[in-house]
């Protein structure tokens, strides 16, 4: 008989038992504590984005066939060493990046209420046109924006896609970042906003980091917002996560512990992504999936009526209903405000927090294609 395999799977994985114990046996550990002798008898290692895969944690696994990560980045595994050593290993490509689309544009619609302007008014640029940055390249220009797309890797590979100039990105009024983390070379995105470049935005300029906190210089962020230049930034990763600099908190419009991933879709799906990718490896059948997994929504759906126009309050209206920014800001500058240490632990405690793919909209054909841009589980009146 032929022993199970065994799994190893990082604490912070949502439904592991569901989705693999049919598979092996599965031991739990945690990501910044876990150690080499903790680990050593795994098959499989799966993880997310606090574990660090590399020698120092790897090199008593002696019987180590695959590594997964349950989440879209990958800057916490060391690939050179996994290439030595021949162990294969896969990221959850895409899990999260509806819940991502969905802070930026819970950002950009808190903000346009807070200052009052039209965010079609405003010039976006996307900066790596990924998973997620496609998306919020249809949301945006269903919301009427003017989009320029910045991602000189596709354009090297792609030949129908052309990139804009990081001049013109920091001409725009507004940037949303979601390139990898990449520490040198030709398109290294190591403090790709440094002091020069962020003095260099316009004041009022909107910023908002989503991808890794080493993409902006957040020592020299500090120096720009203390000197009196008027940005408007918004920060869900940090350089030195868990310990940030908290001197940039005051300066923020939102601040949040690394959760705009955190949808319960967007970790479910990098846990379902995982068992997909390892059900194929181990050539058996895909028998369990998310969809009878996930608990009903509290607001299920909404029928629109045909009279139903997309005005800026009305839409920011219902993306609230789903996701609001600002009940995470409030949670972070509490936390952080009680004990610097919080940041883990907030997100460890994250509420359970749904995306608009999940909430069903029945509307008529003139709104169909805006409510689908937008994201939404979109369906026809009568369809
Ligand atoms: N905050 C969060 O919770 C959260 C959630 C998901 C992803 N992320 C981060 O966001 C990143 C993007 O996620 P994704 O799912 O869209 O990944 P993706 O790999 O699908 O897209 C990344 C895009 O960035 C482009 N790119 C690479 N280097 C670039 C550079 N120097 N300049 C411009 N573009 C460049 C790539 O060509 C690619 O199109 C991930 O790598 C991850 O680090 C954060
Ligand atoms: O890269 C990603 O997918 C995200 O940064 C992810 O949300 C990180 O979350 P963690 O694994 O730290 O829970």
């Amino acid at each position: 008989m032929t022993a199970q395999p065994h799994f190893f799977i990082e604490d912070s994985l949502l439904y592991a038992e569901a989705f693999f114990s049919s598979l092996g046996k599965i031991s739990r550990f945690s990501g910044r504590t876990v150690t080499a002798d903790d680990i050593a008898d795994a098959d499989y290692l799966l993880t997310r984005s606090t574990t660090k895969v590399n020698e120092k944690l790897l090199h008593k696994c002696h019987k180590l066939k695959f590594v997964g990560t349950a989440t879209a980045g990958y800057n916490h595994i060391d690939a050179d060493y996994l290439a030595q050593r021949n162990v294969e290993w896969a990221p959850a490509a895409g899990c999260n990046a509806d819940a991502v689309a969905d802070y930026v544009i819970s950002s950009g619609f808190n903000l346009a209420n807070k200052y009052g302007f039209d965010l079609n008014s405003k010039k976006v640029a996307i900066v790596g046109v990924g998973q997620i940055g496609k998306r919020l390249v249809k949301r945006f220009s269903a919301l009427g924006c003017e989009v320029i797309q910045f991602d000189p890797v596709r354009a090297q590979l792609e030949s129908a896609f052309e990139s804009a100039t990081f001049e013109q990105v920091l001409k725009c009024d507004f940037i949303t970042c979601h390139v990898p983390y990449v520490h040198s070379g030709e398109h290294k995105t190591h403090h790709m906003f440094d002091k020069q470049r962020l003095l260099q935005l316009k004041p009022e300029t909107i910023l908002i980091n989503a991808c890794r906190g080493e993409v902006i210089n957040n020592a020299e962020l500090v120096e720009v917002f203390q000197s009196g230049h008027e940005l408007r930034v918004v920060l869900d990763v940090f350089e030195n996560e868990p310990n940030i600099n908290m001197a940039l908190l005051p300066f923020l419009e939102f601040g949040t512990p690394h959760i705009a991933g955190h949808s319960l879709e967007g970790k479910a799906r990098g846990t379902e992504i995982l068992y997909q990718i390892m059900c194929e490896r181990l050539e058996l059948p895909v028998e369990i999936k998310l969809q009878d997994l996930l608990p009903a929504m509290a607001v299920d759906h909404m029928v629109l009526t045909e009279k139903y126009q997309l005005s800026q309050r009305q839409f920011r209206a219902l993306m609230n209903l789903v996701y609001d920014i600002r009940n995470d800001d409030l949670d972070f500058r509490m936390g952080l405000a009680k004990s610097p240490e919080s940041f883990d632990r907030l997100r460890r405690n994250y509420s359970i927090r749904r995306e608009l793919t999940s909430l069903k909209i029945q509307c008529d054909e003139t709104l169909y294609p805006t409510f689908t841009n937008l994201g939404f589980n979109t369906s026809l009146i009568n369809g």
